[in-house]
Parts: C-alpha cells; sequence; structure tokens
C-alpha cells in the first residue's frame, strides 16, 4: 500500500483588532476582529469544500491564531484533531515598534525606514524596552522562554525552522494532512524555506490572512509548488 501524499496546510490568523487598527503586533497578544472570525470559519468551510481535511494541527501561543485554527476545524468538522502550541510559531517579535500605529512610525521616521524594520530579511526593528508596557518576560505562557526584544525575519527563521524540521515535518513524512495556523512572518519564514525564495525576494511576499495556502509533497518529501486552495 503507498503511503499517503502529504499536504501541508498554511493558514494566516484572521483580521485582529491591531490589524485593523494599523498598530505593530508582534507578540503582544490581540484578538481576532469580527471579520477575521468571519475570515477563519470561511477558511474551514473551504477546506471542507475541496475535501482537504487536516489530521494534526501546530498553532503558536498567541490567541488569533488559536482561534483562528478552532474555527476553522470546528468549520470543517475537525475540532478533534491532535493540536500542538509553540511559542516558535509565535509572530515574530516587533521590539520596541510594538503597539505603534504604522502610519504614524512613517510619517515619524520615513517610508523607507518603516519598509526596512517590516520587510528586509534582516534589519530588526529597534529593541523594547525592558520592563515597559508591551514586556512579556513575566507572562506565565513564556514561562523558561527567553522572550526576544525584537525580531528581524532572519531571526524569525532561526526558531521557527528548527521547529519545523523536528516536530513537523516529522508528521508530515508519515503521509498526514497538517495545518499550521500561525501569522504573517512566521508563515513568510515557512514559505521562504518551502518555495526556496532568496533573501532578496522574500521582502515581496506578503501573506494574506485567512487566505489556506497548501504544498503538496514528493514521495522524496521534495515541496511542490504552492497554491492557494481557493484557486483549485
Ligand atoms: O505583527 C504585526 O504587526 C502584523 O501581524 C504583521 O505585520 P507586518 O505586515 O508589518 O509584517
Amino acid at each position: 500500500m503507498s503511503t499517503p501524499r502529504a499536504t501541508l496546510i498554511l493558514v494566516r490568523h484572521g483580521q485582529s483588532q491591531w490589524n485593523l487598527e494599523n498598530r505593530f503586533t508582534g507578540w503582544w497578544d490581540v484578538d481576532l476582529t469580527e471579520q477575521g472570525v468571519a475570515e477563519a470559519t470561511a477558511a474551514g468551510a473551504l477546506l471542507a469544500d475541496k475535501g482537504l481535511l487536516p489530521d494534526v494541527a501546530f498553532t503558536s501561543l498567541q490567541t488569533r491564531a488559536i482561534k483562528t485554527l478552532h474555527l476553522a476545524l470546528e468549520a470543517c468538522g475537525r475540532l478533534w484533531i491532535p493540536e500542538t502550541k509553540d511559542w516558535r510559531l509565535n509572530e515574530r517579535h516587533y521590539g520596541g515598534l510594538t503597539g505603534l500605529d504604522k502610519q504614524q512610525t512613517r510619517d515619524r521616521h520615513g517610508d523607507e525606514q518603516v519598509h526596512i524594520w517590516r520587510r528586509s530579511f534582516d534589519v530588526p526593528p529597534p529593541m523594547l524596552e525592558a520592563g515597559g508596557e508591551f514586556d512579556l518576560a513575566a507572562d506565565p505562557r513564556y514561562a523558561g522562554i527567553a522572550v526576544p526584544g525584537a525580531e528581524s525575519l532572519k531571526l524569525t527563521i532561526e526558531r521557527v525552522l528548527p521547529y519545523y524540521e523536528s516536530d513537523i515535518l516529522p508528521v508530515l513524512a508519515a503521509g498526514r494532512t497538517v495545518i499550521v495556523s500561525a501569522h504573517g512572518n512566521s508563515l513568510r519564514a515557512l514559505v521562504k524555506h518551502l518555495s526556496a525564495i532568496s533573501d532578496e525576494e522574500i521582502s515581496e511576499l506578503e501573506i494574506p490572512t485567512g487566505q489556506p495556502i497548501v504544498f503538496e509533497f514528493g514521495a522524496d518529501m521534495a515541496p511542490g509548488p504552492r497554491y492557494y486552495l481557493k484557486d483549485r
């Protein structure tokens, strides 16, 4: 009997309150908006409609991704599947930009600087002030974890990729259909690796909210081209 084909479904959380307010979010824990709830439910309905049903789930420690996962799984009748939450799937840490309005930050520092902070490969945003309003060091969910002060995409990749390789890839290699509900930049990290996107070209890649992206793997576990499930 042949092993079923490994399939990876990536979903960025639905619209969050700070996506709506246009604020830098990173590790700060904000909830979904009403539109975000609708997007997450629609993502699950699409999985059901296309008959692509996940058997195993992974998500971050952040409410917006966890809720997106649960809403999507409920919509496709798969709330019962095993799920693992891990900080290594968290959004990249926005450091000292956390909580700031993205437009006001552009007005203050210029479009180019903000683009570098948001989309460069290896320039991290300014460090978060320790002990300030957005310091998560004392948050019990991060007990025992060295919460970063700021992360570039490169630093994000340095924790997402080892986790993918140690925890997600073996499940895929067993021929399972895996769903990962995560964040714009933790998913850019994964897509960069799976689609072999260069450090330069990755600045162009945007991940829309609530839109399942699919990779099917070959028998050699090489990922095929990615596609949006809505287009199939
Ligand atoms: O953390 C955030 O602010 C967003 O989720 C992603 O932000 P970005 O589009 O600036 O990378």
